[in-house]
């Protein structure tokens, strides 16, 4: 295998704060890597610095061989690099179907939200999405109206209508009732093993980086502390002390559909 991503010496500071405090990483093509740690510990930071949302002080980042290090996100997206976020960018005002549409668009450079009217190919393909991600029921819901497990395969979905070779997702089960996070993430890793993307995740819930991750990556303060598969760096000790128990504790509330957070 080959990297698809390589990140060197990566460094970035808030102030006193060191986000990134020399980050080396290689994603390899065709993998699934999850990315753990407490609050605060860079994790968002290196989406941000991958994606071109934030430029790092130090280091590069390469991507199938080329410097991207400091590009826009725009720029980043045409090259095969997409993301989704924390909270789901969804246009709330419109469907499910329509914000796929809308990315599809997107990806010919089309940012109109007529551009799915005015080509139906662009409305095929988005069914075609929502098929695949088992959104079909809820095509012509208003994206405001969804729980968040459908927002999250939904904000998902828009990233894959891009075509990435590399998808880089921030908490995609954060939000996302106990008993629907397993479906969702099966949903959506049979989608892009299917696509054959390459996936980051950062993930607070260790059942799921067990099942779907092949390695996992630890940060703390700014550092990648451990790396290796889900079954090596979990059952470390260290990482059970420093990371793991900390990360039990900080686990967001879970909120069901309609109903109020509980932890
Ligand atoms: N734009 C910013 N301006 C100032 N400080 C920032 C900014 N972005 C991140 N930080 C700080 O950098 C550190 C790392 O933040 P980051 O969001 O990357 O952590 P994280 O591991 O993703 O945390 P969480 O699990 O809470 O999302 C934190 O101390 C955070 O407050």
């Amino acid at each position: 295998m080959t990297a698809l991503l390589r990140a060197s010496g990566l460094r970035l500071a808030f102030g006193g704060v060191k986000a990134a405090d020399g980050i080396d990483l290689d994603v390899m093509a065709g993998e699934f890597l999850a990315i753990i740690g407490p609050n605060g510990a860079g994790k968002t930071t290196f989406i941000n610095m991958t994606t071109g949302y934030l430029k790092p002080n130090a280091g590069t980042i390469s991507y199938d061989g080329r410097t991207i290090t400091g590009m826009s996100p725009r720029a980043i997206v045409k090259l095969g690099i997409a993301r989704s976020f924390q909270l789901p960018q969804l246009f709330l005002e419109h469907t499910v179907e329509q914000n796929i549409a809308l990315a599809v668009a997107s990806r010919h450079g089309i940012w109109s939200p007529l551009a799915p009217l005015l080509r139906p190919g662009y409305r095929d393909e988005a069914r075609d999405l929502l098929d695949r991600f088992g959104l079909s029921a809820i095509a012509d819901a208003r994206a405001d109206a969804l729980n968040e497990g459908a927002r999250k395969l939904a904000d998902i979905a828009m990233a894959v209508a891009l075509k990435p070779r590399l998808l880089l997702m921030d908490e995609p089960t954060s939000g996302v009732a106990a008993s629907e996070k397993m479906h969702i993430v099966e949903t959506l890793v049979a989608v892009l093993r299917d696509a054959r993307v390459t996936a980051v995740f950062v993930e607070h819930d260790m059942d799921v980086v067990e099942r779907f991750a092949d390695r996992v990556a630890v940060w703390s303060q700014g550092r990648i502390v451990a790396l290796g598969p889900p079954d090596e760096v979990l059952s470390d000790p260290a990482v059970q002390r420093e990371v793991i128990g900390i990360e039990r504790h900080a686990t967001p509330p879970t909120v069901t559909p309609g109903g109020a957070p509980h932890a």
